[in-house]
């Protein structure tokens, strides 16, 4: 074994024993706190054990000095053992006679006067002490339990035993005796005297506690001394380096050069990564000379054989996606340095006719995970704009800046000063071959943004880049991995004031980022929150009307966490067991909460902890915030804000504030708070092509299935969402297209929650599917490129529509809306009468299908239809314009049950008949 092995495995031994040394003394200062008399074999082992790891902590080797300090070591814990087994020895025969009558009873027995505190123990007590011959006057003078506490007695005295080795039993250990001897002392006592530990008072159990109190002080000496033993040579490695010196740097150097072997193995990481930095260097010079040859190739007919001869099987185009692509990956950006030109462009001038030179846009977008303080590297000198109708000499005249574009064509897109041609190329006067290559390039570049204009007009994305506003660079990375370089239009107006810690309400159309708009301000609450506590405080409450909401937003946020370890994110909705709440907020503790209010309440209203939590909140988010501040929720939203922290930020984002919430949203936000509204006044511009269909109700099924039809041969890669207006009605609709062997899945708020998330992930990832819904996923869900969106009957209200058609033309995608109503619910046009709504003219469906339609109908089970038809009445029922009209209503609801192929409309109980006011109305039957 070499020297250098030597030293090592001897450091590591050190370590090693040094940690069991520890374990030792901690065990000894456990055992000492501990009385319990079966544990007395343990002290010689532990004593032997703490000598061995003393003697390896101090490994004898080949020097004089660490000889001498193993051997005190060793001197000092050998003979410790062998004073302290003479001591325990001595102890049993000597103890008990002697021992006994230092303690008091207050001092060692607190387990004994526990016991007693028990009155059955005390009476049993007493008996003994009024049997006892030596104590009886005992029981005469103490009459209560509190007298006897108070009279500070010697175990013997006070429990009137004598203690069993002065009636001449041999100890066996020192809390148990032999028996099998006759007792020397003709005593009464002696003869009572028993092994057992459950027999209380006379028998002595206060003697074998003073045994125990013995031990406890045999332990503090153990574990003192192996402290100071510790500590001795602790200070002999680190003090006086005895040990260390021989373990470290005072062996022999054994690598090359002098150096150890920590040393030449950081020479040789270091030679490594100076090697891939020098071949990624080379691979960028190589690049560069590609797309100057390409440049000449396509522009210069001359060139173009020669430039196509030299090409590699890779493009050029190739070439900057595999190098970009390279660079995206983590930490490659570190390998960038100031000669490499910017990271991120200066936005052009728009007063330049031109734009500076950039060939490659993914190319930059590959660095948009790069911190800031790079792409402040932005350098004037980098970036070149050439003017129009600037002639050769003017190019001169700006000398530098000029040349440096001429010859950057290829470079401004590429790598920075590597431009391997321009010192070849860049000559006092600029040859036709440049400026040919210039003009060339700027009409490229010239369409190229006309190009991107008139898309942007289609796009929700702004000009601005992620990078460009103060956010953590973490955060930036996982929104460059996550495809997310410029921020969306509501971005871009929300985060300089969310970020300022300003309150803010927010109205942004539907599909827009408002989830990362408002997550990327809450992740930065956490980052400034610094918090040492072991269980975090909840920074940040996120509250969303619906369960499946709820998780979408913590998976976006999981995203965006990507980088920052140690911020967590939970969800708090129904549908999951209480008590399993709990537990995962325990054990796995989160500083971003995204919640349900009922859910949260009751989590608050059932002292789980969280309102001790929610104590530390900086920012409250109310997403679909005119939902949460609706009647339905309001009064939950209101408890839940009363538990937090006024000192606190409140964002409220939504694609739809109506009048009264804006007033309402005084309950959460501060009054300077500020409204950010990227809508434009009451209307939704929108992709989204919106029709509606007035038909009789009894017709809708059929039409239903009908539009779905065209739509399905029409958009081969179709993804439909139906609306329905109940959960009910939401499954007779599925039950029937089902039948009619449609590719469909329903959800609604009476399926478990399992089921519901498995449906909205499975609908999330697929083409080619139906989804029939409730109003659980009007809100806020974002499933991606749905094509068509149905609405059959009308919303609760206007809002409600927006946000159901929202579901589709996201992200600035095209889609279509369809409003399937009957000509009583025709009012409902006149709320919406803003919206780009065309009638769409009635089909005729023909009789076969119509047929089909009935058959498939009378297939579904009556208890789904009765469900279907409670669920109709209660919706229409307490529809304002509608439910007025009692009579109107029953008429209806009758009429739909016929249309369901119900024989009778279903009875209704006599309980809900009169809270609807639906009591002695023709036409409605109460259940008996
Ligand atoms: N900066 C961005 N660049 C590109 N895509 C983005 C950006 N921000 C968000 N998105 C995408 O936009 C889509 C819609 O986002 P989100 O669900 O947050 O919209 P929303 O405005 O909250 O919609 P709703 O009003 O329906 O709740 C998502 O697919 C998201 O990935």
């Amino acid at each position: 074994m070499g020297v250098g092995t030597s030293t090592f495995v001897t450091r590591w031994i050190n370590f090693l024993t040094m940690l069991l040394a520890i374990a030792v003394i901690i065990f000894g200062v456990w055992m000492s706190t501990h009385h319990d008399g079966c544990r007395k074999s343990l002290t010689l082992p532990v004593i032997g054990l703490g000598a061995i790891c003393s003697w390896l902590f101090g490994c004898p080797e080949k020097h004089l000095h660490t000889i001498m300090v193993s051997d005190c070591a060793v001197l000092c814990l050998g003979g410790n053992p062998g004073l302290y087994s003479i001591g325990v020895i001595l102890d049993m025969k000597l103890s008990c006679l002697l021992r006994y009558k230092e303690y008091q009873l207050q001092d060692f027995s607190s387990w004994f006067l526990k016991e007693l505190n028990n009155s059955h123990n005390w009476e049993k007590l007493k008996v003994c002490l009024v049997k006892s011959e030596d104590c009886n006057y005992l029981s005469k003078k103490y009459k209560t339990l509190k007298q006897y506490k108070s009279a500070k007695l010697t175990p013997i005295e006070a429990g009137c035993c004598r203690p069993p080795s002065q009636c001449g039993y041999p100890a066996v250990n020192a809390s148990y005796y032999d028996l099998t001897f006759h007792p020397v002392s003709p005593n009464n006592d002696c003869k009572r005297y028993k092994n057992s530990r459950a027999i209380k008072c006379y028998d002595c159990d206060s003697c074998k506690a003073g045994v125990a109190q013995y031990m406890k002080i045999e332990w503090r000496v153990v574990a003192i001394f192996n402290v100071v033993l510790f500590v001795f040579l602790r200070e002999a490695v680190c003090k006086w380096k005895w040990v260390a010196l021989r373990n470290m740097g005072g062996g022999p150097r054994t690598f090359p050069g002098g150096v150890n072997k920590w040393k030449w193995k950081r020479m040789h990481e270091k030679l490594a990564r100076d090697k891939q930095k020098r071949l990624i260097e080379q691979e960028k010079q190589l690049y560069e000379a590609r797309i100057r040859s390409h440049i000449r190739s396509t522009l210069s007919p001359d060139h173009r054989s020669a430039a196509a001869a030299s090409h590699s099987p890779l493009s050029p185009h190739d070439q900057i996606k595999a190098l970009a692509d390279r660079f995206v990956k983590d930490g490659a950006q570190d390998l960038w340095n100031n000669r490499d030109g910017p990271l991120t462009p200066t936005p052009t001038p728009t007063s330049s006719p031109t734009p500076n030179l950039n060939f490659c846009p993914k190319h930059t977008r590959g660095y948009r995970s790069v911190p800031e303080v790079r792409n402040n590297r932005v350098g004037a000198h980098k970036y070149r704009v050439w003017r129009k109708g600037s002639d050769d000499s003017s190019s001169e005249s700006e000398s530098e800046g000029e040349i440096e574009l001429s010859s950057k064509m290829g470079s401004s897109a590429s790598l920075g000063e590597y431009d391997v041609k321009r010192e070849r190329r860049v000559v006092p006067k600029l040859s036709e071959e440049v400026e040919f290559i210039r003009y060339e390039l700027n009409k490229r570049k010239l369409s190229q943004i006309e190009e991107h204009e008139s898309e942007e007009q289609h796009t929700i994305l702004s000009t601005t880049r992620f990078d460009e506003c103060s956010i953590s660079p973490l955060t930036i990375k996982a929104l460059s991995s996550a495809g997310y370089v410029h921020m969306t239009r509501v971005q871009e107006a929300s985060l300089p004031i969310c970020l300022e810690g300003m309150d803010a309400l927010v109205k942004a159309k539907t599909g827009t980022g408002k989830s990362v708009a408002f997550l990327l301000p809450a992740i930065e609450t956490v980052l400034k929150a610094t918090s040492g506590n072991r269980v975090p405080p909840i920074f940040v409450l996120i509250l969303c009307p619906t369960r499946e909401l709820a998780s979408q937003v913590a998976a976006v946020a999981k995203v965006l966490l990507k980088y920052h370890d140690g911020i967590g994110v939970q969800t708090l909705v129904g549908g999951i067991r209480f008590k399993v709440d709990q537990k995962r907020l325990e054990s796995d503790p989160c500083q971003i909460l995204v919640a349900t209010p009922g859910r949260l309440l009751d989590h608050i209203e059932n002292k789980s902890g969280i309102s001790l939590r929610l104590m530390g909140l900086r920012m409250l988010v109310l997403d679909e915030a005119d939902h949460l501040l609706d009647l339905g929720f309001r009064k939950d939203v209101e408890k839940i804000v009363d538990c937090l922290p006024r000192q606190r930020q409140s964002l409220l984002f939504s694609a739809t504030i109506p009048k009264e919430v804006r007033r309402i949203s005084q309950l959460v936000l501060k009054r300077e708070h500020k409204y950010v509204d990227t809508v434009g006044i009451g209307c939704i511009e929108t992709p989204v092509k919106q029709s509606y269909l007035i038909a009789p109700h009894e017709s809708h099924l059929q039409l239903v299935h009908h539009v779905l039809k065209e739509h399905i041969l029409q958009t081969p890669d179709y993804k439909v969402i139906v609306f329905c207006i109940t959960g009910m009605v939401t499954s007779l609709m599925y039950n029937l297209l089902r039948e009619m062997k449609m590719n469909v899945r329903e959800i609604h708020s009476r399926k478990p929650q399992l089921y519901r998330t498995r449906i909205s992930d499975e609908f999330r990832e697929s083409k080619q599917l139906i989804l029939v819904s409730s109003d659980v996923s009007s809100r806020g869900m974002n499933y991606p490129d749905v094509t068509l969106v149905i609405q059959v009957g009308i919303p609760s209200d206007r809002e409600q529509y927006i946000h159901r058609l929202g579901r589709t033309g996201r992200e600035g995608k095209e889609g279509e809306g369809i409003l399937l109503i009957a000509p009583w619910e025709e009012y409902f046009l006149h709320e919406i009468k803003d919206l780009p709504l065309q009638k769409f003219p009635l089909p005729d469906i023909d009789p076969q299908t119509k047929l089909k339609i009935e058959n498939s109908m009378a297939k579904i089970d009556n208890d789904i239809k009765e469900a279907a038809f409670h669920g109709w009445l209660g919706y229409y029922n307490s529809i304002r314009e509608i439910g007025r009209e009692k009579t109107t209503v029953a008429e209806l609801a009758n009429r739909f049950s016929e249309s369901i192929g119900l024989q009778r409309p279903p009875a209704i109980f006599r309980k809900t008949a009169i809270k609807m006011g639906l009591k002695d109305i023709p036409g409605i039957r109460i259940r008996r």
